[in-house]
């Protein structure tokens, strides 16, 4: 099969992450006779010190021209940190969301049994773990007007029906699909827009009998999703309670270097791990490239490339087993993100790790 792969590294640990989910396309493509072209474009801080434009025309051809496209992180301190700047990287990742459709970001959390005991939380709440989060990505308070004067600020919030239903339909079919059950977080005691939201997906669940639906205030999904995360499934939510929820979620496995995501609309779709530049790891080969892997995966799903999907899975599966981790996921100091990459090909292009495994275990008895 022969695909076009739009690939978007951006900025700080972006292009490191990227660089090993295209080995891992690369490995896949060999294992499985296919042919991956990919067309690189910039993004970001990276675009802004090019070009003056975070989201550059070039870049948006290149996305819309795709079967799919790969983004790595934007992001860059010199904007954080300058609350005045008028272009921002962000502007560049919202941009290519909106103007692609790209409606429901799809991030799936899952506890690996052999990182239990990474997670900050107790080891019989997080074992068998796996819900997935359904986010809005193009609405809400992201999208809305937004105005300064001196002294005071606004961000208006709106929802429609039809931005609700879309992304409900997706979520409700995803919670037939898995154990049936269907998370509703808003704030429905006090934002309209919440209320909406509420009555829209009420109304809907009368389509989906098999699927059981419960509403829940985003405070306390907040604190739900720490003291028992077992019992969510699929979860839907606008826009920015899903930002914040589903980097909360991370933590559950133990790292937010292991959660990807998948961006769909109508048309292309855009595959990236949930985490950002993480600007203090730019460089240093310490990122954890597996988010990035595993929204590889998603892409190869999408492509309806299922046995490779699952191919990939089984590689990270393997690396987690056998420790063969970054530091983040490492009582010492882990392997480096290339070294992680590397495994994960080899298994890959081998079928099986073969005989590297027992080198891996041996390393990490020193190393963790
Ligand atoms: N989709 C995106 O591109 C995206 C997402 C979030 C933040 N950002 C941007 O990234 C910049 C940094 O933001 P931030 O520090 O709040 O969030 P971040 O996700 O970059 O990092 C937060 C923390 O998560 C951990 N982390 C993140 N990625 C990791 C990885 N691959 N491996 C191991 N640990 C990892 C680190 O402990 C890090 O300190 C900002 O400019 C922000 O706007 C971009
Ligand atoms: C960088 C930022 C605009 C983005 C968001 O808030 O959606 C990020 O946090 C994410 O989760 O992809
Ligand atoms: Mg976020």
């Amino acid at each position: 099969m022969k695909k076009k792969i739009g690939v978007l590294p951006g900025d700080g640990i972006g292009p490191e992450v990227v660089a090993e989910g295209i080995k891992v396309l690369d490995a896949i493509a060999s294992r499985f006779g296919h042919k991956f072209t990919y067309e690189y474009a910039l993004v970001g801080a990276a675009a802004i010190d090019e070009t003056g434009n975070p989201l550059p025309d070039e870049t948006l051809a290149v996305c819309k021209r795709s079967d799919a496209f790969l983004f790595g992180a934007i992001g860059h301190p010199k904007y954080d940190n300058d609350p005045s700047a008028k272009v921002r990287p962000e502007q560049g990742l919202l941009k290519l969301r909106k103007e692609l459709g790209l409606f429901a970001n799809i991030r799936p959390v899952t506890a690996y049994d052999s990182l239990l005991h990474m997670s900050p939380l107790k080891v019989d709440r997080v074992m068998g773990v796996d819900f997935v989060v359904y986010r809005e990505l193009t609405g809400g308070i992201y999208f809305g007007e937004k105005g300064r004067t001196e002294d005071t600020a606004y961000d208006h919030c709106t929802y429609s029906y039809a931005e609700i239903e879309r992304i409900a339909h997706l979520a409700f079919k995803a919670a037939q699909n898995r154990k049936k059950k269907l998370t509703l977080i808003d704030k429905a005691n006090v934002l309209e827009t919440s209320r909406l939201w509420r009555e829209k997906v009420t109304a809907m669940a009368k389509e989906y009998p098999d699927v059981t639906l419960d509403c829940m205030f985003v405070d306390n999904a907040a604190m739900q999703m720490i003291q028992n995360p077992k019992q969510f499934d699929v979860v839907l939510t606008e826009n920015m309670f899903g930002d914040i929820i589903s980097d909360e979620a991370s933590v559950i496995g133990g790292s937010m270097g292991l959660l990807p995501s998948a961006s769909v609309g109508n048309k292309t779709a855009m595959f990236e791990p949930i985490h950002g530049s993480y600007p203090q790891a730019t460089d240093q080969n310490i990122a954890n490239p597996i988010a990035t892997i595993l929204s590889v995966a998603m892409l190869l799903d999408h492509l309806n490339l299922i046995d490779e999907a699952i191919e990939v899975r089984q590689a990270v599966n393997a690396s987690l087993h056998n420790g063969m981790v970054t530091q983040d996921l490492s009582k010492g100091q882990g392997f480096g993100t290339d070294r992680v990459g590397d495994f994960i090909v080899n298994h890959i292009l081998d079928g099986e790790a073969s005989g590297s495994q027992n080198n891996i275990q041996v390393g990490l008895s020193t190393i963790i």
